[in-house]
């Protein structure tokens, strides 16, 4: 389980992420949402340790990770997928998904963690993960990596951004799945409506503060009050989820 204590992240003279205390409750699909440059994903990278908090502490399992590094992190599962995934060039995809999974995969599992995500495996798996693949296929491929670990915690920002609405629709399925079977804490940033549908629990960023938290049936209604001018919710009309 997942703790914030007066988290803060000051950068430029700016605090992006600012005194925020916070208790993940267990096992719970979290949708984190907000407007644009509030510190949605300053607060994901601090949780990974990608960032560095100015102050405050980071408790995982009644552990304090502040000063651990990504790495030590992610041996004690914590998994994180970039709004903007990096690629590696002479990587296939095949290789990325056993060195996420920390062992050689049968075919029979590559195909289906990168099924879940909406890829052909036989278009994919020899590939190398670099610039010849889309921004949408090197975001899936992401996902697909967190598919393939054994995590506690998994951390997904705007796993929508770039992807189709035929993808999309099988990635909500995809997390669907996830939270149902694997009883793994998520944390995933959003945008979407029908990704938020899917939360147990949602909290509103803003200015780097927790500006609401609630069921989506108390947060959902209030986003749409709020946010519906600036299109914050409109972002699929127009054929793409993100
Ligand atoms: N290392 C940094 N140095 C300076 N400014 C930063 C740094 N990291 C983030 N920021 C700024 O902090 C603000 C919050 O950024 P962040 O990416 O966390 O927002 P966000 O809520 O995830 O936004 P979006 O919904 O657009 O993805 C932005 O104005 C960003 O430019």
């Amino acid at each position: 389980m997942l703790e914030l204590r007066n988290l803060t992240f000051e950068a430029d003279g700016k605090r992006i992420v600012d005194d925020i205390s916070l208790t993940f409750t267990q096992h719970a699909f979290t949708v984190i949402t907000g407007p644009n440059g509030g510190g949605k994903s300053t607060l994901a990278k601090l949780i990974m340790g990608i960032e560095r908090p100015t102050s405050g502490q980071i408790l995982f399992d009644g552990e304090d990770i502040t000063a651990l590094s990504i790495d030590e992190r992610a041996k004690r599962g914590i998994g994180y997928a970039f709004q903007q995934p990096p690629r590696f060039k002479g990587m296939s995809v095949r290789r990325l998904l056993e060195l996420a999974h920390g062992k050689p995969l049968e075919e029979e599992h590559c195909i289906s963690y990168l099924s879940d995500v909406g890829l052909c495996s036989k278009d994919y798996l020899d590939r190398d993960v670099d610039g010849s693949l889309s921004g949408g296929e090197v975001k899936r491929i992401e996902i697909a990596t967190l598919l393939a670990r054994e995590l506690k915690l998994s951390i997904f920002d705007e796993p929508e951004a770039g992807i189709d609405l035929w993808s999309f629709s099988k990635l909500v399925e995809t997390f669907r799945t996830l939270h149902e079977r694997n009883r793994q804490d998520i944390l995933l940033i959003s945008h979407q409506e029908r990704i938020m549908q899917l939360a147990d629990e949602m909290i509103v960023i803003e200015n780097g503060k927790v500006a609401a938290r609630g069921s989506k049936d108390e947060i959902l209604p209030t986003l749409l009050l709020e946010f519906e001018p600036c299109g914050i919710n409109k972002k699929a009309g127009d054929g793409y989820a993100g």
